[in-house]
């Protein structure tokens, strides 16, 4: 797994303007959302579409709550992540000081669902956040909405000496 220093040396790459349609890279390669080399993970990919980002994901046996229903935690995780690629369009780091989920209907596994996230309102540090989660029908299935902080490479440094080599390997 990489280390927080060597993925902080990607930041400057990763917060560069993105085109429109552009897919946008992962928070980094174990990002337990959208790390394409989580085993563990939802491997979520998301483009940008216009001010907004946008995914289609399914989720799977490994995010199993009730039999054939994804745990509300693993969705929650998603929608979480989704916000967390609408900083590339901001141009600055921020992480989640409050998160609320609605969930209006069970999101079955093994089937595709849109999400949208878009920024509501700046303020200063803090970036108002909401996301939708529809079926192919068009049906809200969830619905989310968050306080992002920005902060600076110093928040992410608290955790190095947690990961690796320390932390247990995944
Ligand atoms: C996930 C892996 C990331 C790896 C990063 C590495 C590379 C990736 C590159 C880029 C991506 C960057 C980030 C990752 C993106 C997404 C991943 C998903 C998101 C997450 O997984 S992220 C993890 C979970 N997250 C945390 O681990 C946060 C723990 N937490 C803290 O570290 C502190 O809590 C902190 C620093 C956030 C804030 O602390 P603080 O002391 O600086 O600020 P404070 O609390 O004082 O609030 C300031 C102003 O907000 C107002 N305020 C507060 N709460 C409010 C509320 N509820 N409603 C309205 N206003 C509110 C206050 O009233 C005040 O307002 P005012 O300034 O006007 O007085």
């Amino acid at each position: 797994m990489t280390s927080v220093e060597e993925i902080l040396a990607t930041w400057l790459d990763k917060f560069k303007p993105h085109e429109d349609g552009a897919l946008l890279p992962p928070h980094h390669d174990h990002c337990l959302a959208c790390g394409p080399d989580n085993p563990h993970g939802h491997h979520l990919v998301v483009h940008r579409r216009g001010e907004e980002v946008h995914a289609v994901h399914v989720f799977d046996q490994r995010h199993v709550g009730a039999p054939g229903i994804a745990h509300g935690g693993a969705v929650a995780t998603v929608l979480d992540d989704l916000f967390g690629f609408l900083l590339y369009l901001t141009g600055a780091p921020a992480v989640t000081r409050q998160l609320e989920v609605r969930y209006d209907s069970p999101v079955l596994l093994g089937v595709a669902y849109e999400l949208v996230a878009k920024i509501v309102r700046a303020e200063g540090r803090k970036l108002f956040v909401e996301a939708e989660m529809r079926d192919t029908s068009g049906g809200l299935v969830a619905f989310a909405s968050a306080l992002f902080l920005r902060v600076d490479e110093a928040h992410f440094r608290q955790g190095a000496s947690n990961s690796p080599p320390l932390a247990r390997p995944i």
